[in-house]
């Protein structure tokens, strides 16, 4: 597996406070890696740092193979990014903000119009960026992103300020992208539907931490099975079910049990309704749930204490 971005103890702090800590990210070549964590919990400084915008206190950050620091120029011509802070001049047109980057990277002009077209700005090139929707110049970032093939994309929350045709349709472009070209995609998200529908891998951060990493379907095949429980009296079935070892919730949609790594699913029901029935509880449903990037993502506790750092 070769990896397209690679960081090892990427740490950065800022006075008291470590933003960034001991992060060693792996996003192999071809992947659309999912870089998950709460407002607060780094993501956006990791970013930078692997730009190269932001020195790291400690660590190293590796583009395709070039060191950040090292060599900054070579590493950000493999990169394109899209930042919260797009930097977009609201007096020009969508083609023109596009041709000052072409410019600066020295690419042929008709570079302008596939990214236009990819990101389905064409009719639209010709107008002042100030009459763009959120969503238009959200598209126009990507846009310039894309200006020259770069092997690796870094976009920091795409789907800010899309509408849910605009994310969907985001979506679909993403996840063919690296079919298309080729193309690495790190994108960043606190919205774990879309990462779930969207990525091949994830990475989850925590006050600064990197928490989990890996393959989406592998890290959700290693989690324990849940059951879902409903009964007419989720309460008393609550404590009973703990009463008999289970590890249960409440949630919104009945109790939910999880299951210790490794035990039968159909054995654990069974035990389950065995020891509800004979408390004299109504079992009226017991389903396996499927294991879900929200699972993963509050086992890794990346949900539970707000972020020191937040
Ligand atoms: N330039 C800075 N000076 C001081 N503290 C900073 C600076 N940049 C970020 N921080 C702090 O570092 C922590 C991590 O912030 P960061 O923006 O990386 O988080 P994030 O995961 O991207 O969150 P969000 O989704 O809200 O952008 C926060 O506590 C933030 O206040």
């Amino acid at each position: 597996m070769t990896l397209a971005i690679e960081t090892e103890g990427l740490s950065r702090r800022f006075g008291e406070r470590l933003a960034v800590d001991q992060v060693d990210l792996q996003v192999p070549t071809g992947s659309v890696y999912g870089f998950l964590g709460r407002n607060g919990a780094g993501k956006t400084t990791t970013i930078r740092l692997l730009l190269g915008l932001l020195r790291p206190t400690a660590g190293r950050a590796r583009i395709c193979g070039i060191d950040v620091v090292r060599d900054r120029p070579a590493a950000a011509r493999r990169v394109g990014a899209l930042l919260e802070a797009q930097g977009l001049y609201p007096h020009l047109s969508g083609r023109e903000n596009l041709d000052l980057t072409r410019r600066l990277l020295a690419l042929p002009r008709g570079e302008i119009d596939r990214v236009l077209e990819l990101v389905e700005l064409r009719a639209a090139a010709g107008r002042r960026v100030a009459e763009y929707s959120l969503g238009m110049r959200q598209r126009l970032g990507l846009a310039r992103a894309l200006l020259g093939e770069p092997s690796v994309l870094i976009l920091d929350e795409p789907s800010n300020g899309l509408d849910p045709e605009g994310i969907a349709e985001l979506r679909g472009f993403l996840r063919d992208l690296p079919g298309r070209s080729g193309a690495t995609v790190l994108l960043s998200s606190h919205l774990l539907g879309e990462i779930e529908q969207t990525a091949s891998h994830v990475g989850i951060l925590c006050a600064g931490r990197l928490v989990s990493q890996g393959r989406l379907d592998a890290l959700k095949a290693g989690l324990p099975a849940e059951l879902l429980v409903g009964t007419d009296a989720p309460d008393a079935a609550l404590a009973i079910a703990r009463q008999h070892g289970f590890e249960v919730e409440a949630g919104p949609e009945g109790l939910l049990a999880r299951l210790a790594a490794g035990e039968g699913i159909e054995q654990a029901a069974a035990a389950l309704n065995q020891a509800l029935c004979a408390a004299g509880l109504r079992v009226h449903a017991l389903v396996p749930r499927p294991r879900s990037l929200e699972s993963l993502y509050h086992l890794a506790g990346a949900d539970a204490a707000p972020s020191p750092a937040a």
